[in-house]
């Protein structure tokens, strides 16, 4: 579904991707993997259509951009810009309905939905710039959530956020593999890619390896890669644990209601990072 071939991304002179070629198949959740300045972002968008490759190409079957929903790095976001959680989740539909235009009703469905499934109702009327760590990667997910899309790839979902979010964004993307959704995400951390991630992309500028966790992680992979002072601890890792992420009802209970409103879209380039 996610046929990438012979891929190389150069940044003017500087190449940041050689010579990828990774067929995903639709349905699949993958972790990218690799070190600092591995070409893990760029290599998402460049599959969003972000970053035109150098040379090789990504085909997306029928798909186009259009099916694809980002959740960039929390850092990347403005957040001091004046939005309430509303309307910055309610972006995510102007793919749909494009900006500036109210909410049928079906949208608003969608939209508590999405404050459901991050156990965020209740704070649609806050200010972006109010939220804590988590909350604001929960209202990531959200706003990725709304976009209802087929291919979902997200850029380091679960850095600086504590165990019980990371376990209830985990459920949220698990839900989303059981509808049928492709899920890419970038992940630093090796060993929630090992417990939670079928698949791994080992990326170091260049593929290193790409298929289930048991046969990238391994010590020489890990090595080649970057990891020298991880590889030889990667025989202890623990890759059997199956995902047991049930404490999103206990959260979602403790939070504040409230009714919504209808919304306006707004136009995420008005806060986030513009690619150069
Ligand atoms: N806009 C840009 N202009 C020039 N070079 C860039 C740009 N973006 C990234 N690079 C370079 O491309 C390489 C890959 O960057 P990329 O952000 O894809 O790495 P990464 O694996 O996501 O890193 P990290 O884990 O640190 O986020 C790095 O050497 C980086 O400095």
């Amino acid at each position: 579904m996610i046929n990438i071939l012979n891929l190389c991304v150069n940044y003017k002179d500087s190449p940041a991707l050689n010579n990828i070629s990774v067929e995903i198949k639709k349905g699949q959740l993958i972790a990218i993997v690799g070190a600092n300045g591995a070409g893990k972002s760029t290599l998402l968008k460049a599959i969003m259509g972000q970053l035109e490759p150098s040379s090789g190409f990504i085909e997306l079957g029928v798909l186009t951009s259009k099916d694809i929903a980002y959740l960039p790095q929390s850092h990347k976001i403005d957040r001091k810009f004046p939005i309430t959680v509303k309307d910055f989740i309610s972006a995510g539909s102007w793919k749909r309905i494009g900006f500036w235009k109210k909410f049928s009703s079906s949208e608003n469905e969608l939209l508590q939905q999405a404050l459901n499934k991050v156990s965020l109702e209740g704070f649609e009327e806050r200010q972006i710039s109010t939220l804590s760590g988590g909350q604001f990667q929960r209202m990531l997910f959200a706003r990725m959530l709304m976009q209802d899309a087929d291919i979902l790839l997200l850029d380091e979902p679960f850095t600086a956020i504590d165990t019980q979010t990371t376990m209830d964004l985990m459920n949220v993307i698990n839900d989303c593999q059981q509808q049928g959704k492709t899920i890419i995400t970038v992940i630093h951390d090796l060993l929630l890619v090992s417990r939670f991630f079928p698949n791994v992309i080992l990326l170091a500028k260049e593929l290193i390896a790409y298929g289930s966790v048991k046969t990238v992680m391994t010590s020489d992979n890990l090595s080649k890669a970057g990891y020298q002072h991880l590889a030889y601890i990667s025989h202890t890792m623990d890759i059997s644990t199956p995902l047991t992420a049930d404490s999103h009802n206990e959260v979602s209970s403790s939070l504040p209601k409230k009714n919504s409103t209808h919304i306006h879209c707004t136009n995420p380039a008005h806060y986030e990072e513009k690619i150069s």
